[in-house]
């Protein structure tokens, strides 16, 4: 049976994700059982794919539904919303945290305590993010903020000892807000002293990576709901250090003009 508001077959059952390894795909598959969307499918793809794909609905004004998340470049590009998610599926509002691997502290006690003071509002990291949709290079981007909010990353550095050189690898998943952050904390490793590589990876490898210490920290868990499984099954191989943000939000996003605002309508 069509949905009486049509948008299953204006979007072809469809709900733009990203790739299958995030959490909020795990949600949102989650998501379809728990409100019994047999005929919807989930289609996996990459961050940057979905946002192309959001785009081109957007310029035609067609409708869309993707899975979405804040802070994010996008709800300040384009009249977005989020449609209630009344069973809790994608859980509350969640902070971002920084991991490191074991050892830090020991091995490099200035890029730990560095790491460990890194805390930032939504509306800087949208800041970052928004340049790097400009065209800014990320790290260009980057070192503007930091040049832009010396009392902020003073606040990161204070009574951190400088580093020697010694190299720090930092892992990451390419989402827009963690393009942002672990360029900006890199920035500011290098600014203190320390020899700083970044590597892009999966949601799963950037947990082991830290887990085996193959890679020394990232800023990109995404908790307690989104991450916990990764969480779970590395704990007692990562040091948390707790938030980097706080206040973040997942869940199913569409645009303004889609005439539908609880994902209970998906079902109708
Ligand atoms: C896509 S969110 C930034 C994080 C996640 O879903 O794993």
């Amino acid at each position: 049976n069509e949905n009486a508001n049509g948008i299953g077959a204006q979007t072809d059952y469809q709900i733009i994700g990203i790739e299958p390894g995030a959490g909020i795909m795990k949600s949102a598959h989650q998501m379809l059982k728990d409100y019994g969307l047999e005929k919807w499918q989930l289609v996996e793809g990459s961050s940057a794919a979905m946002v192309a794909v959001l785009k081109k609905a957007i310029d035609k004004q067609e409708p869309i539904i993707i899975t979405g998340w804040s802070p994010h470049w996008m709800f300040s590009s384009f009249d977005l919303k989020y449609l209630e998610d009344p069973k809790g599926v994608f859980g509350k509002a969640e902070n971002i945290n920084s991991i490191v691997r074991k050892g830090l502290d020991r091995d490099a006690p200035g890029a730990y305590k560095i790491l460990d003071q890194f805390f930032w509002e939504t509306s800087d990291m949208e800041n970052v993010m928004s340049e790097v949709e400009k065209g800014a290079d990320p790290a260009d981007a980057a070192k503007k903020w930091i040049a832009d909010n010396p009392d902020k990353v003073t606040k990161w550095t204070n009574g951190a000892q400088a580093g020697k050189g010694e190299k720090i690898k930092l892992v990451y998943v390419a989402w827009d807000t963690e393009i942002a952050s672990t360029n900006v904390i890199a920035k500011v490793l290098e600014q203190n002293g320390y020899d700083v590589t970044l590597s892009q990876v999966e949601v799963g490898p950037m947990f082991a990576g830290i887990a085996n210490g193959s890679a020394d920290a990232m800023v990109a868990a995404w908790l307690p709901t989104t991450h916990l499984e990764y969480y779970n099954r590395y704990k007692k191989d990562i040091v948390d250090l707790g938030p980097n943000l706080k206040g973040t939000k997942l869940g199913l996003v569409v645009p303004d003009y889609v005439k539908i605002h609880s994902i209970e309508e998906l079902k109708k």
